[in-house]
């Protein structure tokens, strides 16, 4: 469902900084795949690429059949409303409106009828454990419910493909533990496909695959084969093996 192909990324303001380099990897649908790397390895990068933010400056990607790169900026904003959901660090929720209005704001832009609004917006609610708070002002919540809300956000047009870049990096352990149980039943449950940029290794334990980046190039492929907390040691295994050969350089 989403290809790169031979992707690079050139940065072009001041000197010239090439942060990826023919990067090669394959999603399939219903995958759970996490991006792990140093600092400065091109993570965003490959996440502003997928998420059309930016475009590569050679190589394709194509998300669907479709390669946002050729779409003209209507359409592409249109893609990218209806193929991609969108969760952040910092939830990138408007603070003066209700949790409601948040959710269904992806429907108003497309002008949805209210009676479909309404029935998605009370089966998703149900879904993340969030009707008590429809009414509260974003403003009035904790941090860990406001994920739940951005992921209802993602959610709620049934994308193709969630993009979350470090979902659970203002969390405390509690929040992060609910909000990747949440993710990883939406993948277990609904076959969403979902890919996660962290740091955080316990975060990434609930991925079924990672990939790692350095120095933007895809490194190293590690696979969830047994129990979460058997990958979790897995990833910091692999972890110190890249950041340790990093620092010995
Ligand atoms: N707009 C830009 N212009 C020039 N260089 C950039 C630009 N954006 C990012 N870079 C550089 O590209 C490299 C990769 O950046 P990127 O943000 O993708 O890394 P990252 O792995 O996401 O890092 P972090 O984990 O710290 O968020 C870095 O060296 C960064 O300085």
């Amino acid at each position: 469902m989403l290809e790169i192909k031979n992707v690079s990324k050139i940065y072009n303001e001041g000197l010239q900084f090439q942060a990826l380099k023919s990067i090669d990897l394959e999603v399939e649908e219903g995958e759970f795949v996490g991006i792990m790397g140093p600092s400065g390895s091109g993570k965003s990068t490959l996440l502003n690429l997928i998420g059309t933010i930016d475009t590569p400056t050679s190589g394709k990607v194509i998300l669907g059949g479709k390669e946002p790169a050729k779409l003209n900026s209507e359409e592409l904003a249109k893609f990218r409303r209806n193929e991609l959901g969108f969760v952040f660090q910092n939830f990138n929720l408007m603070p003066t409106l209700t949790v409601e209005e948040n959710i269904i704001l992806p429907l108003t832009l497309d002008g949805e009828k209210i009676s479909v609004m309404t029935k998605k917006l009370n089966i998703i609610a149900e879904r993340l454990g969030i009707s008590e708070l429809l009414k509260k002002r974003i403003a009035t919540i904790s941090g860990g419910q406001a994920q739940r809300v951005a992921i209802a956000r993602a959610m709620i047009h049934e994308p193709k493909l969630i993009l979350a870049d470090e979902p659970t990096g203002n969390l405390d352990t509690k929040s992060s533990k609910d909000v990747m149980g949440l993710l990883e039943d939406l993948n277990q449950k609904e076959a969403s496909t979902i890919l996660m940029v962290t740091h955080d290794p316990f975060a990434a334990s609930y991925c079924k695959k990672i990939v790692f980046i350095k120095d933007g190039e895809l490194v190293k492929e590690i696979y969830q084969n047994g129990t979460r907390e058997a990958f979790y040691d897995d990833i910091l295994i692999a972890l110190k093996e890249i950041e340790g050969a990093q620092n010995e350089l």
